[in-house]
Parts: C-alpha cells; sequence; structure tokens
C-alpha cells in the first residue's frame, strides 16, 4: 500500500504545499522490505505562522502528541529511538546545507536524502557526524563521574569532549580527561558506539580506562564541568537500579542518563565488571 496519497492528503488539510513530500528522506526499511521515509512538516519554524494551531490539529488528527526528543529517549526501545535520532539528524542537516559554501547556489538532494549535490560546483555534500570520546575511568574500585551545569538537575555522566582535527581517539580520551579533571591514564579500552543527536550529529566512541594506583587526585575544570568526583561500585550500582530521573530529581539523589544513552551503556559495564577497564584489549 502507498502511503503517498494519504500523506499529499494530509498535508494539504494542514495548508502545507503537497510538493514538500520530495524533501523527505529515506531512514530505514521494515521486515517487509517497505521503505521508510521521514518529513520535516516545519512546525518548529518561526516563519510557519500556523505552526501551533496545526501543530493541535495534527495531534488531534494522528491522534498523538508532539513531545521533545530528549525525553521521548526515555520512553522509546532501541529501534524507535534510532529511527528516531537518524531522521531528526539527517531532517536538520538537509535544513543547514541548502546552499554550496563555494558556488552559493541552491543544492540539490537526491531522493533518498543520502546526499546534496550543487549544480553549478558540482560540489557533493554528505551528511556528517562529529567525533565524541566518552571515558568512564576506573581507579580500580571506584570510577569516575561528572555533570556540567546544562546537564539535568542531579544527573552525572563519563566525561566527554568532541575530537580536534587530527587527533586520534586515543589522543582525545587522553587529552579530555586531562583537560577536564587532570588525570592522566593509564590503559584504555573500546566498548562501543553510538550516534547522538545532541547537540548536532555526533559518533559518540566510548572507553573504559584506569589510572596509575594511587594517582587519583582530580583537579575539576570549572570552566567545562560544574563537579566532578569518585564514586564507588555500590553508589553506582544503587543508582542504576533505581534510576527514574523524575522521582530522582525530587529526592535529591544523583542519577545516571538514560538506558538508550551510551554513557549508560558503558557504566553498567563497569558495574558488571570492575577490572574491565584494566584488562588487556
Ligand atoms: N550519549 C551519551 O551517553 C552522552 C553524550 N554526550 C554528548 O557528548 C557531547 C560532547 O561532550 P562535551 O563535554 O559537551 O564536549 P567538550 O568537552 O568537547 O566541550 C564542548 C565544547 O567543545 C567545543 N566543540 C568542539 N567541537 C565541537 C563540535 N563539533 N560541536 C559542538 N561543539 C564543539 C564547543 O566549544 C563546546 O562548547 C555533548 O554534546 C553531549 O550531548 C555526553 C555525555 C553522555
Ligand atoms: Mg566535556
Amino acid at each position: 500500500m502507498s502511503l503517498r496519497p494519504e500523506l499529499e492528503r494530509l498535508l494539504a488539510k494542514f495548508g502545507q504545499d503537497t510538493q514538500r513530500i520530495e524533501d523527505s528522506v529515506l531512514i530505514g526499511c521494515s521486515k517487509q522490505h517497505e521503505a521508510w521515509f521521514a518529513l520535516d512538516l516545519g512546525l518548529n519554524s518561526s516563519s510557519s505562522l500556523n505552526a501551533s494551531l496545526q501543530k493541535a490539529e495534527m495531534e488531534i488528527e494522528l491522534k498523538g502528541s508532539f513531545t521533545d526528543l530528549r525525553k521521548a529517549l526515555f520512553q522509546l526501545n532501541t529501534k524507535d529511538a534510532s529511527l528516531l535520532t537518524t531522521a531528526q539528524a539527517l531532517l536538520r542537516w538537509h535544513d543547514a546545507h541548502q546552499f554550496c559554501s563555494r558556488s552559493g547556489q541552491p543544492t540539490k538532494k537526491n531522493v533518498a536524502g543520502s546526499k546534496r549535490v550543487c549544480p553549478s560546483s558540482k560540489i557533493i555534500y554528505y551528511p556528517q557526524m562529529a567525533p565524541v570520546v566518552i571515558t568512564l575511568v576506573s581507579d580500580g574500585t571506584r570510577c569516575l563521574l561528572a555533570r556540567q551545569s546544562s546537564f539535568p538537575k542531579g544527573m552525572y555522566s563519563a566525561l566527554a569532549g568532541f575530537c580536534d582535527i587530527g587527533e586520534s581517539l586515543e589522543e582525545a580520551v587522553r587529552r579530555e580527561v586531562a583537560e577536564e579533571v587532570g588525570l592522566e591514564l593509564e590503559r584504555l579500552k573500546y566498548s562501543a558506539s553510538q550516534h547522538w543527536s545532541f547537540p548536532n550529529s555526533s559518533l559518540m566512541i566510548a572507553c573504559h580506562a584506569s589510572v596509575k594506583p594511587g594517582q587519583t587526585e582530580i583537579q575539576v575544570n570549572l570552566k567545562e564541568l560544574e563537579a566532578a568526583g569518585w564514586f564507588s561500585h555500590d553508589e553506582v550500582a544503587t543508582a542504576l537500579r533505581r534510576n527514574n530521573p523524575y522521582t530522582q530529581q525530587q529526592n535529591g539523589t544523583f542519577w545516571l542518563p538514560p538506558k538508550l544513552a551510551i554513557a549508560h551503556q558503558l557504566i553498567k559495564e563497569w558495574v558488571e565488571k570492575p577490572s574491565c577497564s584494566t584488562l588487556p584489549a
């Protein structure tokens, strides 16, 4: 069954140009090989005068409700979250790459949305991700967690930072940890990676790391972090078990990033196997 006529009907109903379907991007396909596309309805743009009115109408028509992307990540399963973040990242990339940076002319999207081409300069633009390292540092019995002032109240995570041009992942991990808490790392071990939508598209590369025995004194860089500290295995295991931000924010205890965040996986891996950062790679 083609959903195109249905989508055209909805767009027309909400006063949108049905040609906008051409702005859709391919984000995956079902087990039955049906292609899944995503389309930005532009409801957040300030140029859309009737945006809030249209939002309310759409919620009724589609029997759903619009929700903040970060909040949605607490509620979705891995598969749906991945579709949602791919859609959001790709649509945002297209929106920000409408013009060629060499010729200044409009660029043109291919059907799938996997690239844009400038007909004048012939430059092909591909969607980009910024590599970000995220590291859970351990001293053998405790792990180091930190928070930025922009984090939700009470949430602590592993140390993260963007890779600089020319750096290897290992160099980025060592530099970020040295910059943010003044520690020199001993061993590093790759854990896993994930695409992350915030602040734009990032490829999060997660590692465990250990410090030399006895070299655990931290100097928190207050320009980057609000607080950082060593947490015992018990404290972190307890926080993982009761990880519900909505109740934790109220009773003042610290809590950890949601299950879908790679920081959560990294912390969980350490809780289950505290020696993981010191084992040979
Ligand atoms: N998925 C997860 O589990 C987690 C994801 N993160 C993500 O990691 C990202 C990086 O962590 P931070 O400590 O904020 O990084 P950071 O320690 O490198 O500091 C951020 C600063 O880096 C600079 N920067 C350099 N390259 C940048 C780029 N391509 N885009 C934006 N800013 C750039 C900016 O000045 C920015 O203010 C965060 O945006 C956060 O969303 C952080 C923790 C957990
Ligand atoms: Mg950082």
